[in-house]
């Protein structure tokens, strides 16, 4: 039906949207559409709830946010932010935001269902991956960061928590409710509030109180060294000795760590954000592909390769 201008749905006053292209409304989805399973997970302001679309037969991992802990917790940009960043996305090392929905006290994001959970499950589960794995699981990082930064966006918080698996055991990074969206043109990030998880921190985040893409490279350079070693770089007994250990660049390299590997991970792990392999003013990433350490690796191919085994 050729439908002019939207309509709004009288219980809760949200606009029904229309698909412009396809020239048909895309009716606004509703709880009741689904058979709602098993917990996925929760968060500070969410449950993540494995649903299954009544209609299409369809599964979807649904977050759900509370309205009335989102507006007392001040996480109301956090989630408009989270929706605006995950609508912008489309890769498939990105967990796809298909629809939302709301009703009077909740917010829903129909998601991407990565069945194979955290990263950081599998890190523990093996306590560090060989040289195979490391190499394909950091490429799909990199492939991933590369497709982010190409439209001016920063995650900000990347760490083994945030890289989800799916059912295929590719990567399915999310978490963007912190991401920052630079404006046209504009390279690095001012001075801001937000700080990461510590032990992923870049030390520009904690010296200059900015970050840039290039901080995402670093967060990179911690997880390939944590991929090999089993522990991030920078860890110690408090937040305040592992920022001390970051802005000191207080790294060590322990014995039987593959020598590729420290040539890479030294560096990622540059305190200059400008002179960090794969930063925009160090050669962008090209000069990061053709590091040694990914030697054999196709870069175009990666998303339709079996991932090999983590062991
Ligand atoms: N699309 C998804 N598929 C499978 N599991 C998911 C998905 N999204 C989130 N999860 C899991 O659900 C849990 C809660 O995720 P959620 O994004 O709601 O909060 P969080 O980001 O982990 O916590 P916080 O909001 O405090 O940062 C996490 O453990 C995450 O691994
Ligand atoms: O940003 C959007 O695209 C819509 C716009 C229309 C709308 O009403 N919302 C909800 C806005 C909102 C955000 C937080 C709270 Cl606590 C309450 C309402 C937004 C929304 C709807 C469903 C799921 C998430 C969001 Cl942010």
């Amino acid at each position: 039906i050729p439908v002019q201008q939207a309509t709004a749905n009288p219980e809760t006053g949200e606009a029904i949207e229309t698909s412009e292209q396809s020239n048909t409304i895309a009716t606004k989805k509703k709880p009741g559409d689904f058979h709602f399973g098993k917990i996925i997970g929760s968060g500070s302001y969410s449950e993540v709830v494995l649903a299954q679309e009544k209609c299409s037969g369809k599964e979807f991992a649904i977050k759900i946010l509370e309205k009335s802990h989102i507006i007392k917790y001040k996480k109301v940009p956090t989630v408009t932010r989270e929706k605006e960043v995950l609508q912008k996305l489309d890769h498939p090392f990105f967990v796809r935001l298909f629809f939302t929905f709301q009703d009077k006290e909740r917010l829903y994001f129909g998601l991407t269902y990565a069945k194979k959970g955290e990263l950081l499950h599998y890190i523990k589960r093996v306590g560090c991956f060989d040289i195979l794995a490391t190499q394909f699981y950091s490429a799909e990082i990199v492939v991933a960061l590369e497709y982010m930064h190409s439209l001016g966006m920063i995650h900000r918080d990347l760490k083994p928590e945030n890289i989800l698996l799916g059912a295929d055991m590719h990567i399915l990074i999310t978490d963007f409710g912190t991401a920052k969206i630079l404006d046209e043109g504009q390279k690095d990030c001012k001075a801001n509030s937000f700080v990461g998880t510590a032990e992923y921190v870049s030390p520009e985040l904690l010296t200059a109180k900015s970050a840039c893409k290039a901080s995402d490279i670093w967060a990179l350079g911690c997880i390939v060294y944590q991929l090999l070693a089993g522990k991030p770089p920078f860890h110690a007994t408090t937040e305040y000795l592992v920022f001390q250990r970051i802005t000191k660049l207080d790294l060590n390299i322990p014995g039987g760590f593959p020598e590729k590997g420290s040539d890479l991970v030294t560096k990622l792990l540059v305190l200059d954000p400008t002179k960090r392999l794969g930063s925009e003013n160090f050669g962008g990433y090209e000069p990061l592909k053709m590091h040694d350490f990914y030697q054999g690796i196709n870069w175009e191919q990666l998303h339709k390769m079996e991932p090999p085994l983590i062991q």
